[in-house]
């Protein structure tokens, strides 16, 4: 008998645990759909749940700019998202200053990003975002700490950009990815800015090294827990330690070891002479992860969107000579009267290519769009009710193609719309929200500035006119072609 009866309860309990494992999924997937509103009838949800504004649309940008463009109060609400979108400049200045408080990161972000920024600027609110910003705002605003950034840059200019496109130029069948070699680039700068480390990642005949490998893993596998179903199925996985989870914490832990490494070394020889934000940030920081935290945060903030505006720089150019012209020709004024352009000073005498670099952002925001998380019920501006923990997401991509803002011709590419009298004017920053606005504005502008402005006006600077005029010529065709095959891949044949 006995055998019978404990098969039989062996039988139960598995029969049990099946049926307490669906319980708990189908529970889980009630709230998760009832958290969801898929049952939503109307067209907008319709649209987006069925995918069929791919119909009409080559991406969801650009059907969320379609709906901005045509809602009366430029805002629209995804109901099956929960997700208010607004395009309207009053509501942006509300939520990101005004009533700065309410409208936090929050808790579904920052649990994304959690494992690989952990406690660094970028992912946190309250008082941990305010002694960061703070000890942060103080060290980039040192002159120091800008000419640091200047040498960098330029190093990396002259040293690697020019040398690789030097290479190629005149090569017909020998192309290199531009994006590519722009992602190289801002990876370089930003980790030698930040870490005082070379990852040598434009030194394209070296291998690629492990930081900035694991770098790029942890940075894609983070961004693609957004993009689950619910965030419990990757909470299951990093539970289970398995599939993308695995990857990412074997790449974070890579990232920690060689963080810790750096840290170390500084604490063993002194980092009072280093110029890198990392020893900067070391006189008042001692807790060691903590420090890791603040410095990942900037790597990751300070790559992809340089590189973003760099590419659409160029390509903007390759299809705009008249801008491409005027950048010369001002860039060959300012080197007429200074001889070279070697100074952060002097980058600030370039009032047209300053704009054509903020007319590019304009069009093509490297961070289209940025969410933050309702704390209490609230009502904006233009009158939409706001619910508690309703995501709001304002978006810098349609701001640019809207016509009440930027006027007619919002979708040409015209630096001249930033120019007064040939100086730069700086626009409401609620307009153009590119680099967010108001108490939480991006802390490395200035950095990235200077970064985009020298890169780009080594077209002008490097090869002076009166100099070599035909090697000038070559080169600049070279990026123009090598921007047109980085934007075909990325495009497709149709753009
Ligand atoms: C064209 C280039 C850049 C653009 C368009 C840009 C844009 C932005 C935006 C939209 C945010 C707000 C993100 C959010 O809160 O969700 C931000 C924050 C931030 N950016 Fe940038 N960024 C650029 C380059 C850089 C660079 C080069 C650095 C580093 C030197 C940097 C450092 C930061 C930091 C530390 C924050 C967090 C600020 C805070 O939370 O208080 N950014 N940036």
């Amino acid at each position: 008998m006995e055998p019978a009866i404990s098969g039989f309860f062996r039988s139960f309990d598995q029969e049990f645990c099946c049926f307490l494992i669906i319980m708990v999924l189908l529970i889980f997937l009630i709230l998760y759909f009832a958290r969801l509103r898929v049952w939503c009838n109307c067209e907008i949800c319709q649209t987006y749940m069925k995918s069929s504004w791919k119909n009409q649309f080559d991406n969801l940008c650009d059907w969320y700019t379609y709906l901005l463009k045509n809602s009366p109060t430029q805002t629209i609400h995804i109901h099956v998202l929960d997700n208010t979108v607004t395009a309207n400049t009053d509501n942006v200045e509300y939520m990101l200053k005004t009533r700065f408080d309410n409208f936090p990161k929050g808790k579904p972000f920052s649990e994304i990003l959690g494992d690989f920024l952990g406690r660094g600027i970028f992912n946190v609110d309250g008082d941990l975002w305010r002694f960061q910003r703070k000890m942060s705002s103080l060290e980039l605003s040192r002159t120091s700490i800008r000419s640091y950034a200047f040498e960098v840059v330029r190093h990396e200019i002259d040293r690697r950009l020019i040398p690789l496109l030097e290479s190629v130029q005149g090569e017909e069948d020998i192309f290199i990815d531009l994006q590519d070699v722009f992602r190289r680039f801002s990876f370089d700068i930003i980790c030698r800015f930040s870490f005082g480390l070379d990852p040598k990642c434009l030194e394209l005949s070296l291998p690629i090294s492990k930081f900035a490998v694991s770098f790029d893993l942890a940075s894609k596998l983070s961004a693609e827990r957004a993009m689950t179903v619910s965030p419990l199925v990757w909470k299951i996985r990093r539970l289970l330690n398995i599939g993308n989870e695995k990857k990412l914490r074997q790449s974070i832990d890579t990232i920690n070891k060689l963080a810790q490494e750096v840290i170390n070394q500084r604490r063993k020889f002194g980092f009072s002479d280093q110029k890198d934000l990392l020893s900067r940030f070391m006189a008042s920081v001692s807790d060691e992860t903590f420090l890791r935290d603040i410095v990942v945060s900037f790597l990751l903030a300070g790559r992809d969107t340089v590189a973003s505006v760099l590419t659409s720089f160029f390509w903007l150019i390759a299809n705009h000579p008249e801008a491409e012209a005027a950048i010369l020709v001002e860039a060959d004024r300012v080197i007429g009267q200074n001889k070279e352009i070697r100074s952060y000073e002097q980058m600030k005498e370039l009032h047209y290519l300053h704009a054509a670099v903020y007319e590019s952002m304009r069009l093509y925001p490297p961070i289209q769009f940025d969410s933050k998380f309702c704390l209490n019920d609230d009502v904006l501006p233009d009158g939409t009710t706001v619910k508690k923990g309703t995501r709001v997401t304002y978006h810098p991509y349609a701001m640019g193609r809207i016509e009440e803002l930027w006027g007619t011709d919002c979708l040409q590419f015209k630096p001249e719309r930033w120019l007064r009298d040939g100086i730069f004017f700086q626009e409401n920053p609620f307009k153009f929200p590119v680099f967010q606005a108001g108490i939480r504005v991006c802390l490395g502008k200035e950095m990235a500035l200077v970064e985009l402005k020298t890169c780009c006006t080594f077209i002008g600077e490097t090869f002076p006119a009166e100099r070599d005029g035909k090697h000038k010529a070559s080169l600049i065709s070279t990026i123009r072609t090598q921007t047109y095959y980085s934007m075909q891949m990325y495009l497709g044949d149709d753009m």
